[in-house]
């Protein structure tokens, strides 16, 4: 077996800019992970945009794909990642795929974003939730939910960083071994927090705010979190580190570039897609200047 790690990615396609697959794989390649992609949608844009159009891949189809790999036997894989899904049946089904892929590499890390929406509101479908819940999250080694995809998950909320170890601890406690909430409101009005947990201890980083709203940044987490935990062998500080110092650089980046183009007002989703490419040397090489401080566990 060669010793590039190989991931599967199963997220959204877009023709135009950077969510889903179009954020991971990039990062992935670049940071020397060999990647397979399935697309569970094919948008011409992400859905911040005034029109929506594209193909939505039905599960026969995701299976049948599947079944090619296996059928070839290239269905060996070191890590799993999965991101935004539209219906309970295409998580049931993710969740199928996840134990037969464990049954070719019982060590296969599973990574899962569980998608459900952000600062109180639902993007999915609510009968999305369970099925996550009771199938999917207790199937995953690392999950990085945002504050309010956590508290749907264990239906507690968090008003300060104790209340958030408990939804963190209640998250381990459904198996997940690396509990990673991306982003919290938990910090003063111009920084959010970022808080990584596992069996051994549990970091927390604070993230100055850009005045913009991203998209795509949560699924360029995701991915960035796998290849920094691959390649620091899971030092979980370390990985913490790298993943918000390549984020940061990336948001700062992005929205620099949107007001050089429009000095002020609201920037249009177009303006403000992800600049992955033109940061691909930060990718490869984080400066990390915000290091991640312990929360002692009492
Ligand atoms: N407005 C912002 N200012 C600074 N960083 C941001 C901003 N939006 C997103 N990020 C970065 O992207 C990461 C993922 O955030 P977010 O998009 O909120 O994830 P999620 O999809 O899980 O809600 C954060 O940890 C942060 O590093
Ligand atoms: C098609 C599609 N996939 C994925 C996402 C997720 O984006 P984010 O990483 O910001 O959560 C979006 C957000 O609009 C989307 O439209
Ligand atoms: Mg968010
Ligand atoms: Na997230």
């Amino acid at each position: 077996m060669s010793s590039t790690p190989r991931v599967l990615s199963i997220q959204s396609h877009v023709v135009h800019g950077y969510v889903g697959n179009k954020s991971a794989v990039f990062p992935l390649q670049v940071l020397g992970l060999e990647v397979d992609a399935i697309n569970t949608v094919q948008f011409s844009t992400h859905t911040g945009y005034k029109d929506i159009k594209g193909t939505i891949l039905q599960n026969e189809d995701m299976e049948e794909l599947i079944n090619g790999l296996v059928l070839n036997d290239v269905d060996y894989y070191t890590h799993f990642l999965t991101g935004y899904s539209r219906s309970p049946e295409s998580l049931k089904k993710i969740a199928q795929i996840i134990k037969n892929l464990r049954v070719k590499n019982p060590d296969l890390v599973y990574v899962c974003d569980p998608v459900m929406g952000d600062n109180g509101k639902l993007y999915v479908p609510e009968s999305i939730l369970p099925v996550y819940r009771d199938d999917v999250v207790p199937l995953a080694d690392i999950l990085t939910p945002n504050q309010f995809e956590a508290e749907l998950l264990t239906g507690l909320t968090m008003k300060d960083l104790d209340g958030a170890v408990k939804v963190i601890q209640a998250l381990h406690n459904k198996g997940v071994k690396t509990v990673v909430l991306s982003s919290t409101d938990l910090g003063d009005e111009n920084n959010m927090i970022a808080i990584a947990s596992n069996k051994d201890c549990c970091y927390q980083v604070q993230i100055p705010k850009v005045d913009a709203t991203f998209t795509g940044t949560g699924d360029l987490f995701a991915a960035l979190f796998l290849a920094w935990s691959y390649r620091t062998k899971n030092n979980l500080k370390l990985t913490l580190e790298q993943t918000i110092a390549t984020l940061q650089a990336i948001v700062k980046d992005t929205y620099d570039n949107a007001r050089r183009i429009q000095p002020t007002g609201k920037i249009p989703p177009k303006l403000i897609e992800l600049r992955l490419i033109q940061n691909k040397q930060i990718i490869e090489e984080p400066k990390i200047n915000i290091t991640a401080t312990e929360i002692k566990l009492n």
